[in-house]
């Protein structure tokens, strides 16, 4: 069997008496561009910091390559992080910033930095402290794909770019995932970013996974529903609707979880949802009354 490159048993992580993740169970295989969404503090952040060994588990497990996050110096070179608002050294220049990977990391690609740099414009003389939020968030980039990691995890790396910087990153970003052979697991509320360069959607509330997998499958498991409200009595027993809207004519449009291709002679119309529509059907049923993410064993109720 092939080792997932990050896998979680039954993972939680409590802070004092609250439950920032609990019950998490995932397994990402190699070569896979990770999105991972949901709303403010579900849990996105302490999940990456677990699988860089930055916080310890206190309850289940997580793997990365199959051993505990850093708990080796092999195991801590296989992974490049990129923590929230991409941290820099401000009083170091760009260059120093290289010299210090290039020291302190086993696999430092020089070749590698050096024409990241160039793509990306940066001035080699330019002190960290004055470069832009999108200058920034290149040099962290540089320095984490420099180190040759294996698993590339980013917490919100493009937060703070304008529109278009943003594109230029994640392009820069694909580039180097290809480049390494990597896998990426990327946190982010741009649900377009996400739609464009990950294959594997790991969706978080409330301290659990609400929906994970390859992009495609998920989307294939799911289809957007429109008819009148009676329709949607004649839905098969196992398609589970997510969320629904009321369109104002009479009809409303559900997002419905199935198995199975809904019968084609059925009174409604059908129509493939997209990523953003899907990760919020999941999301808005984590939030009702009785949804996934209010079960009687949500974190923030457990002692
Ligand atoms: N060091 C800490 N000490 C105490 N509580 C923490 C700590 N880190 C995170 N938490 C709590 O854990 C929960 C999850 O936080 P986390 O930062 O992982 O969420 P997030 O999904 O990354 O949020 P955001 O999208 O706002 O960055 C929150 O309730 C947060 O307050």
């Amino acid at each position: 069997m092939v080792t997932p490159v990050l896998e979680a048993v039954g993972l939680g992580k409590r802070f004092g008496r609250r439950w920032a993740l609990s019950g998490v169970e995932l397994s990402v295989p190699a070569g896979r561009v990770v999105g991972l969404v949901g709303p403010n503090g579900a849990g996105k952040s302490t999940l990456m910091q677990l699988a860089c060994g930055l916080v310890a588990p206190t309850e289940g497990r997580i793997r990365v390559h199959g051993s505990e996050p850093g708990t080796r110096p092999e195991q801590l070179a296989r992974v490049g992080y990129v923590a929230q608002d991409t941290p820099v050294y401000p009083d170091l220049t760009v260059a120093e910033h290289l010299r210090l990977g290039a020291r302190l990391n086993p696999r430092w690609d020089a070749a590698l930095a050096d024409r990241r740099l160039e793509r990306a414009e940066l001035d080699p003389r330019q002190k960290a402290g004055r470069l832009s939020g999108g200058q920034r968030a290149q040099l962290a980039l540089t320095v984490a794909a420099a180190k040759r990691p294996d698993l590339l995890i980013l917490d919100e790396p493009a937060a703070a770019l304008d529109p278009l910087a943003r594109h230029a990153f994640l392009d820069h970003l694909m580039e180097s995932v290809t480049e390494l052979g990597a896998t990426a697991v990327l946190s982010s509320h741009a649900l377009p970013d996400v739609a464009r360069v990950c294959d594997h959607l790991v969706v978080l509330a409330r301290g659990r996974v609400q929906l994970c997998g390859d992009v495609e499958p998920l989307i294939a498991q799911h289809v957007r529903v429109t008819g009148r409200p009676a329709d949607f009595d004649a839905l098969p027993s196992e398609a589970v609707v997510l969320a629904r809207t009321e369109q104002g004519d009479g009809r409303a449009t559900a997002l419905v979880r199935t198995v199975r291709p809904l019968p084609a002679d059925g009174p409604w119309s059908v129509a493939a949802p997209d990523l953003e529509e899907l990760v919020l059907a999941h999301l808005a049923c984590a939030e009702r009354p009785g949804g996934k993410g209010r079960s009687s064993a949500r974190p923030e109720a457990r002692r």
